[in-house]
């Protein structure tokens, strides 16, 4: 049994292991989807808008002009912002001003603002940065060039850092995991923490997270930590990373791993139940059907197909008994007279119609705790557990006048009269069954040369 539950555990190891590879799978395939959709839906896709319009002839000429029409030019930004339902602006090289979705202008002087100069420098065509200190923006910058590749100014989109946090909420609600997204110098730009967000006085660089920090320092130099378990002090926690091309920034997300735990446990103990009880459902259906047959199979080598009674190893096992529980014990040993002569006379199939009478008549004579067993050929030994001789020696001498007194009637009404001599022993503290038998044995052989059909007894002391 120990070894089937070994073997049902570790079934059910092996499943959950496999329910667990497939968890940790979905889980990652989960925690992955609704942030592409995320990153498409806030990032990819306003500054997709701007990189095609950064194309349009209408932009290109109106920024190409020798003298940019302001009004013009504003209204363009407006009529994009309204279109596309994101908030345009342009900044032009020529005018040195930045046209706005709400109507306003901005002048790009170099020591007031900052990204202008700092964009235009830098060889890549697509920025994406903070501004807007009082009203936080994440701005995408797509540089504009006319068709000799003279940079004209840029156009961009500009998203309010409050829309994403709302954004980062919901999923993080739906989803339980933390976004933080790092720019090329791995400094963090968007943070489903606001505490993470850069507040004008400093920008955290992800290697000052605590997460970071509990790496190992090989996983720290890795290009990608997808799939590592990061364990702190408040959580263990699973990262997926994506990195976001276009804009030279990666997104880590952080899934906590508890719930998932939680579900291998369950997943556990449901399969280690489950197997349990198949198994012991097959435990017991096996016990009871090779119970069934074994004792089918007992009572075929154990009775006597003649007489139906028990024989040898079933009195042996019944005197075994005796001797643990220090019993006295008597022992009747009886032999049907001149049978030799009945069978000689009528014929075999009589002398076991005889054998079988006698069985039966013997059988009826006894209590509820004797032993009966045929013994060989014409003689029967009778058990008498916890029987005194003056005992044995009565139900002896009943069963044999029983015998004699009732003539069998057998096949062809031929009406049989039939004796049997009995051999009594006894011993206060049973010990060997062979000597009692031969002491029966004796007493019986006594009884033979006394006439038969009488009974004798020998005691051992
Ligand atoms: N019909 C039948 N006869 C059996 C069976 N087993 C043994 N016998 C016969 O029983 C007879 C026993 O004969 P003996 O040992 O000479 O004993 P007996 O004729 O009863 O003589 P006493 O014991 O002195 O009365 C033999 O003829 C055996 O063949 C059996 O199962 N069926």
């Amino acid at each position: 049994m120990l070894f089937i539950m070994a073997i049902a555990v570790a079934i059910s190891g092996y499943l959950t292991l496999s329910d667990s590879v497939e968890e940790q799978s979905r889980l990652q395939q989960q925690s992955m989807s609704p942030a592409f959709d995320l990153v498409t839906e806030e990032l990819v896709k306003p500054l997709h808008t701007a990189q095609i319009l950064a194309n349009t002839p209408t932009l290109r000429n109106l920024m190409a002009a020798k003298q940019i029409d302001d009004m013009a030019m504003l209204a363009l930004v407006k009529r994009m912002s309204m279109d596309y339902n994101m908030d345009f602006f342009v900044a032009s090289e020529t005018s040195r001003k930045q046209y706005n979705a709400n109507g306003s202008t901005l002048a790009l002087k170099e020591g007031q603002v900052e990204w202008y100069f700092r964009v235009k420098q830098q060889p890549k065509n697509i920025a994406a940065a903070l501004g807007n200190r009082q009203d936080i923006h994440i701005y995408f910058d797509v540089k504009v060039f006319n068709d000799q590749g003279v940079f004209l100014g840029f156009i961009g989109v500009g998203k309010r850092l409050k829309t994403f946090l709302e954004v980062f909420d919901k999923y993080k609600d739906s989803f339980g995991y933390d976004f933080i997204f790092a720019d090329n110098n791995q400094d963090v730009v968007l943070a489903s923490n606001p505490k993470l967000l850069a507040d004008g006085q400093r920008i955290l660089s992800v290697e000052q997270l605590h997460w970071f920090q509990a790496l190992t320092p090989e996983q720290q130099s890795l290009p990608n930590l997808n799939n590592i378990i990061v364990k702190t002090p408040d959580a263990t926690s699973l990262i997926a990373q994506i990195d976001l091309k276009a804009l030279h920034w990666k997104l880590y997300l952080l899934t906590p791993l508890s719930s998932r735990k939680d579900a291998s446990t369950e997943a556990y103990t449901s399969h280690t139940s489950f197997v349990l009880l198949a198994i012991f459902v097959i435990f017991v259906t096996a016990h009871v059907i090779i119970r069934f047959f074994e004792r089918e199979s007992a009572k075929k080598h154990q009775l006597d197909p003649l007489t139906q009674l028990h024989n040898r190893p079933h009195i042996q096992w019944r005197f075994d008994k005796i001797v643990r529980a220090s019993q006295e014990v008597s022992l009747i040993m009886v032999d049907v007279d001149n049978f030799k002569r009945i069978n000689d006379t009528h014929g075999h199939n009589v002398g076991d119609k005889v054998l079988i009478e006698i069985a039966h008549l013997l059988q009826s004579e006894l209590r509820e705790h004797d032993a009966i067993a045929r013994w060989g050929g014409e003689e029967f030994v009778i058990l008498l557990p916890a029987t005194k001789v003056e005992k044995a020696r009565v139900i002896a001498q009943r069963t044999c006048a029983k015998i004699a007194e009732h003539p069998l009637v057998l096949m062809g009404n031929i009406d049989l009269l039939i004796s049997a001599s009995f051999g009594v022993t006894y011993t206060p503290q049973a010990r060997s069954l062979e000597r009692l038998v031969k002491v029966a044995d004796d007493a019986l052989y006594e009884a033979k040369r006394a006439g038969k059909n009488c009974v004798r007894v020998h005691k051992i002391n």
